[in-house]
């Protein structure tokens, strides 16, 4: 391709190393590549994400997007609303990291080593009912900003641990600095979590075709599917906060043959009795095509237990 590809980042450290991977991967079919600084709501306000709404990461690099300042913008898949955006197209979901949550703690402690009355910092409301539901007696304190201030809370012993998605810090090179990576029983991760979601304008065909063939990983694609149709679908019900997990798993098929399915698990809060929060669990396996038809089914059984009691956006 002749033309020099834009692509729009946010300035933060995990944006960059987020964008550079895409960066990187495009420059090696020979195409130049230039990246765009874009600042955005989020970037500037240091008030909780529940408060300035989902999209605040993502708002500004679509509307860059849509004037043609870019061409390619990325996202964590997780910070993206689920309503699709007219003239944008998702052109690629690339393989993504290992999508589990992970404590750094003190002196190397893991969840279960905490002492009751230990804090615990995060700004998520699915990380805060989780931990809440494990009955650890933990205390839950709400907090924001990057990753880097975030871990600093914990080494000026400000806080005994926070929580944070392991892909992340894998992606700034402080992965070593995890002491548990939480296991998905424990803790579900956030729809998407991990993955990059890669988009374009509608109708940048040779943008979408170049993402598509370079970046784009099709089993990533079918779990974050999976999850995501599981994140709309309860959206669309309740607002309680919401976990989820696909992965793809070999099974048998009626004649003995190996196929690919997508296991499914997900968990959603449910208020009881005043302020005590208790988690809903459910999973199901479905054929690889149909991810969104898997996600769905499983969030109306979700529904079916009681999902949605609880008020608060769903993220
Ligand atoms: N909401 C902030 C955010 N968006 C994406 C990541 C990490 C990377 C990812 O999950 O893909 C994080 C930080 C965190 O949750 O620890």
């Amino acid at each position: 391709m002749s033309r020099v590809i834009r692509i729009g980042t946010r300035g933060s450290k995990l944006a960059l190393a987020q964008t550079g991977t895409i960066a990187d991967a495009l420059r090696a079919t020979g195409a130049e590549v230039e990246l765009v600084t874009v600042t955005t709501p989020g970037d500037k306000s240091s008030a909780p994400i529940p408060t300035i709404g989902v999209g605040v990461f993502t708002s500004a690099l679509r509307e860059a997007l849509l004037r043609e300042e870019v061409d390619v913008i990325v996202h964590s898949y997780k910070d993206l609303p689920t309503k699709p955006e007219a003239g944008i197209t998702l052109a690629a979901v690339p393989r993504r990291e290992d999508p589990r949550d992970a404590l750094i703690a003190r002196d190397g402690l893991t969840l279960g080593e905490l002492p009751p009355g230990s804090t615990v910092g995060t700004g998520s409301p699915r990380r805060t009912a989780q931990l809440r539901s494990l009955g650890l007696g933990l205390e839950i304190v709400p907090i924001r900003g990057n990753i880097d201030t975030r871990m600093r809370k914990v080494t000026d012993g400000e806080l005994d641990a926070v929580v944070l998605a392991r892909a992340g810090l894998a992606r700034i090179g402080r992965a070593e600095e995890i002491t548990e990576t939480l296991d998905p029983i424990q803790m579900l991760p956030a729809p998407a979590q991990g993955a990059l979601a890669v988009e374009c304008r509608t109708g940048d065909v040779d943008i979408e075709h170049l993402l598509g063939s370079t970046v784009d990983d099709e089993g990533t694609r079918a779990v974050a599917t999976a999850e995501r149709a599981l994140l709309a679908a309860l959206e669309a019900g309740c607002s309680a906060p919401v976990g989820a997990l696909a992965e793809i798993v070999e099974d048998l098929d009626a004649e003995g043959r190996v196929i690919e399915r997508i296991s499914l698990r997900g968990t959603a809060a449910v208020e009881v009795d005043g302020d005590a929060v208790d988690m809903v669990r459910a999973s199901a396996l479905a054929d690889i095509r149909d991810a969104e038809q898997l996600g769905r089914t499983l969030a109306a059984e979700l529904l079916d237990l009681g999902a949605g009691a609880l008020s608060g956006p769903a993220q």
